[in-house]
């Protein structure tokens, strides 16, 4: 019961855009791929759908290719947007709906519902190409998730939301993940990752470099930094000429490699150093992601 790619390639001319791209996201996962632009994903995401045919390996959703399934089985959240600007939202919505196999009327009542939970039954009769940006974004997420798919494919969807908007979509998300949605996201923002995803797969220059369940990832990475509540000065009179001491929002780092973390704890104390704080800090997924990638995104 999972959604499996199998030593999936393709090129396009003598171009390879993923190379013997192998991973497994069993039924009510979320699972993330990142990776810098141009790296593969979205041509990745297109072979998931069968927009685009892989030259070689095999897609699977439950042991068999998706094309074999129900109509309505997928969701999807293009990148680009994918609506008609000059049509009203809800006979939009309900025609997304319709070509998923529901009915007017169902689909109706489920986009008028969604509608509803993102906070904007106001928007019905508008026409989509005047709403603001994150609106339309909210409308694309609709048209996702309206037919009720088991398989949700989703790129970047919080570009363009703001702050209460993300928070909201995060919500959505996690609604989807309890009603136990297998979901593939894809996202720059590798703190949303991090929240929202139980596993990822690192995709640099067309293969994956890295994949597995987020937490045993993180959990894997010794700590790098150690984080102290003390008077900076002096923390730099116990440490070593020259080690790198940054101060931040009050905060004293250290990085692990500058300083023996539990003989400095030692040495603070015995120093009477008033210490409120002292933590040691593991990277996190977008420090680990720029080491695999070796390149800012
Ligand atoms: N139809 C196509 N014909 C030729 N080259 C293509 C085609 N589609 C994608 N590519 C190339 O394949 C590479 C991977 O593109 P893809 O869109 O999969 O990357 P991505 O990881 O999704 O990037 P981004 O984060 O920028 O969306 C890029 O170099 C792109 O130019």
């Amino acid at each position: 019961m999972t959604l499996e790619l199998r030593n999936v390639s393709k090129s396009f001319g003598d171009k390879t855009v993923v190379r013997d791209l192998s991973f497994v996201v069993p039924t009510g996962q979320v699972f993330s791929l990142l990776g810098l632009n141009g790296a593969g994903k979205t041509t990745t995401i297109r072979m998931i759908l069968d927009i685009l045919r892989p030259d070689s390996g095999e897609i699977l959703w439950q042991g068999r290719p998706l094309q074999a399934h129900r109509l309505g089985t997928l969701g999807y959240l293009p990148e680009e947007r994918g609506l008609y600007p000059q049509m009203k939202v809800l006979p939009q919505l309900v025609l997304f709906g319709r070509l998923q196999g529901l009915s007017s009327e169902q689909a109706r009542q489920a986009a008028l519902q969604w509608l509803e939970r993102f906070g904007i039954p106001q928007h019905r009769d508008a026409l989509v190409g005047q709403l603001s940006k994150g609106n339309q974004q909210k409308i694309q997420f609709i048209a996702a998730i309206l037919h009720n798919p088991d398989l949700v494919i989703l790129d970047e969807p919080f570009s363009g939301l703001d702050p209460v908007n993300t928070e909201l979509f995060k919500s959505v998300f996690r609604e989807l993940v309890e009603a136990g949605k297998t979901i593939i996201f894809s996202s720059h923002r590798l703190d949303h990752v991090e929240a929202l995803s139980d596993a990822v797969g690192i995709i640099h220059r067309s293969e994956l470099v890295l994949s597995g369940r987020v937490q045993e990832i993180l959990d894997a990475q010794p700590p790098h930094t150690v984080r102290i509540g003390a008077d900076p000065d002096a923390v730099r009179r116990l440490l070593p000429p020259g080690a790198d001491v940054r101060v931040e929002r009050g905060w004293v780092s250290v990085p692990v490699r500058h300083c023996a973390p539990d003989e400095l704890l030692r040495n603070l104390v015995q120093h009477g150093v008033r210490v409120t704080h002292y933590e040691w800090i593991r990277p996190s997924l977008q420090d680990i992601f720029l080491e695999k990638v070796g390149e800012r995104p």
